[in-house]
């Protein structure tokens, strides 16, 4: 989609006719560009920043799609480590960052760009307690000089915040530093490619538009599981738990999606007005409507409190008050070290009074293998007259054979490049999406919740289950899927 007034979907140029690196929403751009990675010897540079970019530099020169092309591959590995230069130097260093600003200084008169019309892209692969001192850092020493189409632009990573007021006062730091167009707070499930078709699905397909609401739908499930503990990251992960780490932000931000009204238009501002409405329509969390777990083995982990009460499985009932969907619960389940690797959104639709096989479900599989399948009742093929489960499925492997799914990381720092920030959070959709969950995990905090024990390689505590139940899902029996063979 882009960015036009009018609600239509447009192709997004490919990068063949249209490099990212030299245009943006605002028309093209000559200046020269600079992406700097602070935190780049960190394991978030090393597994997503670094690989994306190198991606798209590699697509933008060379065209390569075939990623076994091993020559080419070669030749633009060795090209683009020419591109990096390594700049080291403390956070909270003035002289340090004037060092930086001197090397893409030097790097922005060698290319000849004139000043002001550099584009200057600070990626902040670093923990969130360093924010505002490097976000100063930057401001002090190392903007884009004057105004003749260049830019300079900061890109953050979650955790933003704590909880609600810990949020807020980093907005407020870092929104003292730099206008709202030039934050780009990165959500990676927003760069999913069946998250970024959710709302083309929704509001471009007939079908969908009267049944999407309270009066056909029963519940929505939207999860995700790793298998998988903390494997490493158990200091990081018992300083926010799995509410912090996924619920709040990636489950929360896909729940927009399938929740919110249709926007005015595809424009960014559009869409994150509609997705703040919806989180201000959910209403507070009961507590009746929370299971939390935790795995067996979790505390093994040197790094984690012998005591911890850190959930690393949660499943919260999320219920919204407007005219589309009250009574209608929305399951966000979320857990580390459970029976499979998935992140799933599961539609369920209400019974057919007298048709006992199963309730319809329309599915949409963000990961592994993309695939929507919808599953449905069918006469069994045959002589005899019965019904059988079946599916209409659509799995991307099989459908889009050749074509490369872009990893969201790629997605993403493109759309910081070009200016688009249609697939970032805005500051008071954050603050929106605190104010649901931090109630909860305060209470979480202070010990009032307890985190039910689960043994790994399991589905999380069969609490969970049982809530589901509760809540009306009807798991369907009997549904067996074979794979088609092309
Ligand atoms: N295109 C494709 O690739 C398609 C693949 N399939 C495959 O077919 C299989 C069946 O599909 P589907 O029925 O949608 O998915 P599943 O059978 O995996 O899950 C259906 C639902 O039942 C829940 N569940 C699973 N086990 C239990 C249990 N013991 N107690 C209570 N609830 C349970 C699941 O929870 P939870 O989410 O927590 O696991 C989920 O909500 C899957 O493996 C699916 O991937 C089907 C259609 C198309
Ligand atoms: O943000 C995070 O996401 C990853 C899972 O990302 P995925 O794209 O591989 O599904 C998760 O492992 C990590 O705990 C969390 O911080």
């Amino acid at each position: 989609m882009a960015t036009n007034d009018c609600w239509h979907c447009v192709q997004r140029s490919t990068l063949e006719d249209d490099s990212p690196l030299s245009v943006d929403n605002n028309g093209p751009e000559n200046g020269s560009l600079s992406i700097v990675v602070l935190g780049a010897s960190g394991d978030l540079a090393k597994k997503k920043t670094f690989p994306a970019l190198f991606n798209l530099y590699k697509q933008v020169r060379y065209l390569v799609k075939d990623k076994d092309a091993s020559r080419e591959q070669l030749e633009a590995v060795s090209k683009f480590l020419h591109l990096i230069k390594y700049v080291s130097g403390a956070y909270d260093s003035e002289s340090d960052f004037r060092l930086l600003d001197k090397e893409i200084s030097k790097h922005e008169s060698l290319t000849k760009t004139a000043e002001g019309s550099s584009r200057r892209l600070f990626y902040l692969a670093l923990p969130p307690s360093v924010y505002p001192s490097v976000s100063k850092m930057i401001k002090t020493s190392c903007m884009n000089k004057s105004d003749l189409g260049g830019w300079t632009r900061i890109v953050v990573e979650k955790p933003f915040g704590k909880d609600l007021e810990s949020a807020e006062q980093l907005s407020t730091q870092i929104g003292g530093l730099f206008e709202e167009p030039q934050i780009y707070r990165i959500d990676h499930y927003l760069g999913k490619e069946l998250v970024q078709n959710m709302l083309v699905l929704r509001f471009a397909n007939r079908m969908f538009l009267p049944l999407w609401n309270r009066d056909n739908i029963a519940n929505v499930q939207i999860v995700f599981k790793e298998d998988f503990g903390t494997d490493g990251r158990g200091g990081y992960f018992d300083q926010y738990g799995i509410i912090r780490d996924i619920i709040q932000n990636h489950l929360l931000q896909i729940f927009c999606l399938v929740a919110m009204e249709k926007p005015v238009s595809v424009r960014p501002e559009h869409i994150r007005d509609e997705k703040v409405k919806v989180l201000e329509s959910v209403l507070p969390i009961k507590d009746d409507d929370i299971v939390l777990g935790q795995y067996e083995g979790y505390r093994d982990d040197p790094t984690v409190p012998d005591n911890s009460n850190t959930p690393t499985f949660a499943s919260v009932i999320l219920r919204v008050h407007n005219e589309r969907w009250e009574g209608v619960p929305f399951i966000l389940k979320a857990g580390k070290a459970l029976d499979s690797r998935k992140a799933d959104i599961r539609i369920q639709f209400k019974d057919v009074p007298g048709q006992k096989q199963g309730r319809n479900e329309f599915v949409i599989r963000l990961q592994p293998s993309e695939a929507m399948y919808m599953k449905l009742t069918v006469k069994q093929p045959g002589l005899e007259m019965s019904t059988v489960q079946s599916e209409l499925d659509l799995s991307y492997r099989q459908r889009y054979q050749g074509v490369a799914i872009p990893e969201a990381y790629e997605r993403l720092i493109l759309d910081t490049i070009r200016g688009d920030q249609q697939h970032f959070v805005r500051r008071d959709e954050l603050k929106a999406s605190w104010e649901i969950f931090t109630p909860l995990l305060h209470k979480i905090d202070k010990g009032e919740f307890k985190s039910i024990p689960y043994k790994q390689g399991s589905r999380g505590p069969a609490e969970a289950d049982k809530m589901l139940e509760k809540a009306g899902y009807v798991q369907t029996h009997g549904y067996i899927w074979i794979p088609p063979t092309l």
